[in-house]
């Protein structure tokens, strides 16, 4: 704020007021700032305090969990820094981001330029009484619809997934061994199973409308990319491109709203209250609840009820594709560089599954090599690395320094899972990692890749029993190899929100089995 103060002054100012004074004036107004920020740094933790009004912008190399995992081995595992006007405070020990994390405190959100874009509505980037109570609700709705480990409904979400898992060897299979980009492919069929729970919409391989809205996604990321320098300099907003570029994502999200709306409207016309199909369905109820009772108006704490599910199906649609297809892309991309981990999944699932049938998710107990397999995907990819920002809902007294309640406070999961303090030669793919000497599978307490504490990931049981069920269909039905002539695809990835492996290419050899028999077999995992 105060920097666009001192910009809109500038310009006035020129007009009246010789360079000079005004050089003066400004320096004054820098020195006022480096003192009033230099007082707030000596409760601050330890860390660069780089120059004024840039911070530490000008220093950034390369990604940024990079550059905050290189601070913390000179500042230590708590840190603080400057990106433009905004405060971050940087944790890396686990023990201290679970403290943290699990305190009412931390549950705050950062406001900044692309949370007044989504005006307080949704799960993601809300907080207070809002994120609480939708956070509870979506909870328990998807434990309702089985998303969870125990329980009659686990084999409902199962079927849900495996009708997918279908679908997707089906189009593989279809591919005879040609080169494949999996990227897409795993794109439709994760989105497939995320609408199925939230909106009972299932969309077919090349459908247009699909491609459009994975394009307005896509869309979505870039433009926010564009924007995010205003996060760190509040007033470059008012440069004409990046006015352009928020206008631009203002229509994203209209386009968006008109697909979810269609949506919603249709549900509406269709809903049953004592037949309760999906996420949605479960929304509307509680609209329909909440009016019959006469507190219509105070539901969403009065927000717009259209608008906060519109948020809500984005919110979970995102959080949910991105991070899932990721991690399947590397747990490919591991089985091509580390082809004998490869052969001991399917030597391990030959054993307990035999050929006949694919695996289900009763069957991981029994898959000691595989579930470690998938684990060590995780960790060393660490697909979200710095988490999702939090924001301290008033200042706080942390670890003996005073975080203010504007920081943005920043979970360094990567750090963690590259910790060699914890982790024996982090930098090596080694499912054994996990395994204990009696052969049982341990998740040690400091492997965090859905986060810890209140916010959490909230889709973590579902995550897992997609990962698991496609990737273990995938190793069981095919061979993976790199086609031949071409080099081995690079484990360095791509990073925006996510870290996504650069595009590659895969042959799948379909591997001896009673084809014919999968639908049967799927059909009667349906059925338990
Ligand atoms: C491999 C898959 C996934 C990974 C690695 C992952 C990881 C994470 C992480 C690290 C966070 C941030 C936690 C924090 O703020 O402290 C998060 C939040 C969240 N995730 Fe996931 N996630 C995955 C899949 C999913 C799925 C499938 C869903 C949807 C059903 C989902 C829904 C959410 C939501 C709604 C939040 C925000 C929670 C809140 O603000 O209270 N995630 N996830």
């Amino acid at each position: 704020m105060l920097l666009y103060g001192i910009l809109r002054l500038w310009s006035v100012l020129c007009e009246e007021v010789s360079a000079s004074i005004l050089m003066v004036f400004f320096t004054v107004l820098l020195v006022i700032r480096s003192i009033q920020l230099a007082r707030e740094s000596s409760h601050l933790p330890p860390g660069p305090w780089g120059i004024p009004v840039l911070g530490s912008l000008p220093f950034l190399k390369g990604d940024l969990h990079l550059y905050f995992r290189d601070l913390t081995h000179k500042y230590g595992s708590l840190i603080s820094t400057r990106l433009g006007s905004q405060l971050i405070v940087v944790l890396s020990d686990y023990k201290m981001i679970r403290d943290a994390f699990r305190k009412e405190e931390f549950t705050g959100r950062p406001m900044t330029e692309f949370t007044n874009i989504l005006d307080g509505y949704g799960v993601i980037n809300t907080e207070g009484k809002l994120w609480k109570d939708q956070r509870r609700f979506i909870h328990t709705r998807l434990r309702h619809f089985g998303m969870s480990y125990i329980g009659s409904r686990k084999a409902q979400m199962e079927s849900r997934i495996m009708r997918e898992v279908e679908a997707f060897l089906c189009v593989l299979k279809a591919q005879k061994n040609e080169p494949t980009d999996l990227n897409s492919i795993f794109q439709i069929s994760i989105s497939n199973v995320i609408c199925d729970i939230i909106m009972s919409v299932r969309f077919s391989h090349n459908d247009a409308r699909f491609r459009r809205l994975m394009d307005l996604i896509e869309e979505g990321f870039k433009l926010f990319g564009t924007l995010s320098p205003v996060l760190f300099i509040p007033v470059l907003k008012y440069l004409p491109k990046l006015k352009d570029t928020r206008q631009k994502i203002i229509a994203n999200r209209e386009e968006m709203g008109v697909f979810l709306q269609e949506t919603i409207d249709e549900h509406r016309r269709t809903f049953d209250p004592s037949h309760i199909r999906d996420l949605l369905d479960a929304y509307l109820f509680e609209i329909h609840k909440a009016n019959e009772e006469g507190t219509g108006q105070d539901l969403f704490e009065g927000k717009d009820h259209d608008r906060q599910i519109q948020q809500i199906m984005g919110d979970l649609f995102s959080a949910g594709m991105e991070t899932i297809k990721s991690s399947l892309q590397w747990s490919v991309l591991f089985m091509l560089h580390h082809p004998r981990v490869m052969k001991a999944v399917q030597q391990e699932m030959d054993e307990v599954i035999g050929r006949h049938r694919l695996p289900r998710l009763e069957d991981l107990a029994y898959l000691p090599v595989t579930e470690s397999t998938i684990l060590e995907v995780l960790r060393i990819s660490s697909v979200v690395p710095m988490g999702t920002t939090h924001a301290p809902i008033r200042d706080v007294n942390f670890n003996g320094y005073i975080l203010p309640q504007h920081a943005q406070i920043v979970p360094l999961l990567h750090a963690v899972h590259m910790d060699p303090n914890l982790w024996d030669e982090p930098e090596k793919f080694n499912p054994s990692r996990f395994i204990n000497a009696e052969g049982k599978v341990v998740k040690p307490e400091y492997f965090l890749p859905f986060g810890v504490g209140r916010r959490m990931c909230l889709g973590e049981v579902l995550a897992r029993m997609e990962i698991f069920l496609f990737f273990s269909s995938l190793l069981h039905s095919f061979d993976i190899t790199t086609p031949e002539g071409e080099t081995m695809p690079t484990l360095k990835g791509t990073t925006g929100v996510t870290i996504n492996p650069k595009p590659f290419k895969v042959c799948l050899k379909p591997r001896p089995m009673a084809w014919d028999n999968v639908s049967n077999v799927i059909r009667s995992v349906g059925s338990h």
